[in-house]
């Protein structure tokens, strides 16, 4: 690990951290806060879902963790005037911390989440963008890049690639060194500029990806006119959460679906569940989540699959929290009532 030192001490620099579902921004991101660095960070998440299960994914202490309760960050209009908002906070308790890493959804452009640090003065003044960092999945960013079903509307797994000052191609345990070499290549031909690295579960040199100046507003503005991005007309999305944009530009095909349930799962019934769901459904399931009650355990779990591969363990006591069962759902084409059916099917009857 390399130790960065910010450029302009008085500026706050700000990471914006993208990447297309399940990429591994929120393995990135706890790897960098539990990394001894020296510097001290604030998180501000956005999530695609209802529910919320990525902040207890990430490790650090509550007090780093901003979350955007509303709006997606993936619209303009909203994450501007949200981001703002939160960003002024942070401003005002400017001493707790010195770098601002922003997690974008997995379906979100980040050029619209930077360009709002351009429109605020007060924000202009007292942060600096640092850099739009971009993780790629080695296994799973092939069919995203080629994903045909986008109804002529931009890509955002494209978006991310294009915006992108470093480029972290991760998971590269599950990819050959030949497949590695061809994303290399076809990253390039999406993104002349960006330096890429490579990485297992985040793990990367700071020092590449960190406090690396990599913004000034010119080149703001110029990415946002190559991706006709001005805010006015025509983008924007339309994905399951909850409320509805004219300005859509995402794939709204993509939607997702969230569940609690008040009763622990039976955990093989639960695993057979998904290995045949996801299994099935691989291509089009992109991303799920939870957190598990799971029957006669005392330590929560969490669930994490990106398509069909599945990660499924136990975290640590559940202790004085409720238990309760939370899981989010992200893909093309879900049926509601056939998850509710089959998840329904795997609760216990006894605790
Ligand atoms: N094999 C392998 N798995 C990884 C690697 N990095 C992350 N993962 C796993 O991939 C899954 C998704 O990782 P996350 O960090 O949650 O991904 P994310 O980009 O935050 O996901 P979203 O918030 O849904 O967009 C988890 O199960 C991780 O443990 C890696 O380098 N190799």
């Amino acid at each position: 690990m390399q130790v960065y030192e910010p450029q302009d001490t008085n500026k706050i620099p700000v990471t914006i951290l993208t990447g297309f579902l399940g990429a591994g921004k929120t393995t990135l991101l706890n790897y960098i806060l539990t990394e001894r660095h020296g510097h001290r960070i604030a998180v501000i998440e956005n999530e695609f879902g209802e529910i919320d299960v990525d902040s207890d994914l990430v490790l650090a202490s509550e007090e780093e963790i901003f979350q955007m309760k509303n709006g997606c960050i993936c619209c303009f209009v909203d994450v501007r005037n949200d981001l703002v908002e939160v960003m002024k906070k942070l401003i005002a308790q400017r001493d707790r911390f010195d770098h601002v890493i922003v997690e974008t959804s997995g379906l979100a452009d980040p050029t619209p989440v930077a360009t709002s640090f351009f429109i605020d003065p007060d924000v202009m003044n007292a942060t600096e963008l640092d850099a739009i960092v971009t993780l790629v999945d080695a296994k799973h960013i092939g069919q995203h890049l080629h994903d045909t079903v986008l109804d002529g509307k931009p890509n955002q797994a494209v978006d991310q690639i294009v915006a992108a000052d470093r480029i972290v191609i991760n998971k590269t345990d599950l990819a050959s060194e030949a497949a590695l070499a061809d994303l290399e290549h076809e990253i390039r031909g999406l993104n002349q500029t960006a330096g890429i690295l490579r990485s297992q579960y985040g793990v990367v040199d700071l020092g590449s990806i960190l406090g690396i100046s990599g913004f000034t507003p010119s080149y703001v503005a110029e990415r946002a006119k190559l991706l006709d991005l001005d805010g006015e007309h025509g983008h924007g999305h339309g994905h399951g959460h909850g409320h509805q944009h004219n300005h859509a530009s995402h794939d709204a095909t993509v939607t997702s679906e969230s569940f609690t349930f008040d009763q622990p799962f039976n955990l093989p019934r639960l695993r057979s569940f998904l290995e045949q769901h996801l299994g099935e459904q691989g291509e089009t399931a992109f991303r799920t989540k939870g957190i598990l009650w799971i029957a006669g355990d005392d330590r929560f779990h969490v669930l994490q699959a990106v398509h069909e591969l599945i990660d499924l363990r136990p975290d640590h006591a559940w202790g004085d929290e409720k238990r309760e069962n939370r899981l989010v759902f992200i893909g093309r084409g879900l049926d509601r009532g056939e998850l509710e059916a089959g998840l329904g099917a795997c609760l216990s009857e006894v605790m």
